[in-house]
């Protein structure tokens, strides 16, 4: 099987359950996830098991290896992940700093090529943010500190894309911008992509798929159209919602009170 399939997995915290049993069908190479919930629904949890940084039991197929099976190193080959809470910044130029993550991806085996500052620059460039490449990471704003760690964490690019909330400090142009990047990139590299979001409306448009979790449980898994109804909404979100689509066809949100 080509792509990422998720079966029973779970996930938590010393004896604390956190990600329980969640089963996802496949998603083929081109394809963008979109995994939203309420907060502490276990979405960065399950992300962290993915990669290796909490313990978790199951099986995560991607490209038919289960990764949870491989040695970390192994599986830094396969995936990347951007985090949710990013690094304070340390004295690295933006371009510096997409340069050694890209060196420090198992790929690279330490060996810099002379084509490095030519991709961490066409990265920068694509994430928009080619004006700030020499511009120090630690005195970035917080919204372009999250478009250089998504461009560090899309350098190398991986097969299997994790991101943790990458628009949640943007303006609204640049979570239009960043979406379709990410977009673009899962098509053009074959790649899947899973992108934790709280903007329901974001994940319709831009999503393939919509994973829901509530309580680390799996309670919604469809295209956008399935996965984000009144009922979902009620049941996940404890809010009354109506779902309507505006004069171009995109999902609108309209969420009426707190149950
Ligand atoms: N390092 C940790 N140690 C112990 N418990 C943790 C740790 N990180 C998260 N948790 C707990 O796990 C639960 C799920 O947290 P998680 O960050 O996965 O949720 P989330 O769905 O990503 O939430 P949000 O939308 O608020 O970012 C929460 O109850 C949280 O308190």
């Amino acid at each position: 099987m080509t792509g990422l399939k998720i079966s029973g997995l779970s996930a938590g915290y010393g004896r604390r359950p956190i990600v329980k049993a969640v089963s996802l069908p496949a998603l083929g190479a081109g394809q963008v996830m979109a995994l939203v919930g309420p907060n502490g629904a276990g979405k960065s949890t399950l992300m962290r098991a993915i990669v290796g940084l909490v313990p978790a039991t199951g099986a995560v197929e991607f490209d038919g290896t289960d990764l949870l099976q491989l040695r970390l190193r192994e599986r830094a080959r396969r995936v990347a992940y951007m985090p949710q809470t990013l690094p304070g910044g340390i004295g690295l130029t933006v371009l510096e700093g997409v340069l050694t993550a890209l060196r420090a991806s198992p790929d690279h085996e330490g060996l810099p090529r002379s084509t490095d500052a030519r991709q961490a620059l066409a990265t920068l460039v694509r994430f928009g943010i080619g004006h700030l490449a020499s511009e120090r990471m630690d005195r970035l704003s917080g919204g372009q500190r999250q478009l250089a760690a998504l461009a560090q964490a899309a350098v190398r690019m991986p097969p299997l894309l994790l991101l943790d909330e990458p628009t949640s400090a943007l303006d609204l142009a640049h979570q239009v911008q960043v979406m379709r990047c990410i977009r673009s990139y899962a098509e053009i590299q074959g790649a899947v992509v899973v992108i934790v979001l709280h903007d329901l409306e974001l994940a319709c448009r831009w999503a393939d798929a919509i994973a829901v979790l509530k309580d680390g449980a799996l309670a919604a898994f469809g295209s956008p159209e399935q996965a984000i109804t009144p009922d979902t909404l009620r049941q996940a979100y404890g809010v009354e919602a109506r779902i309507d689509r505006d004069a171009a066809g995109r999902i609108r949100v309209l969420v009426e009170d707190a149950l």
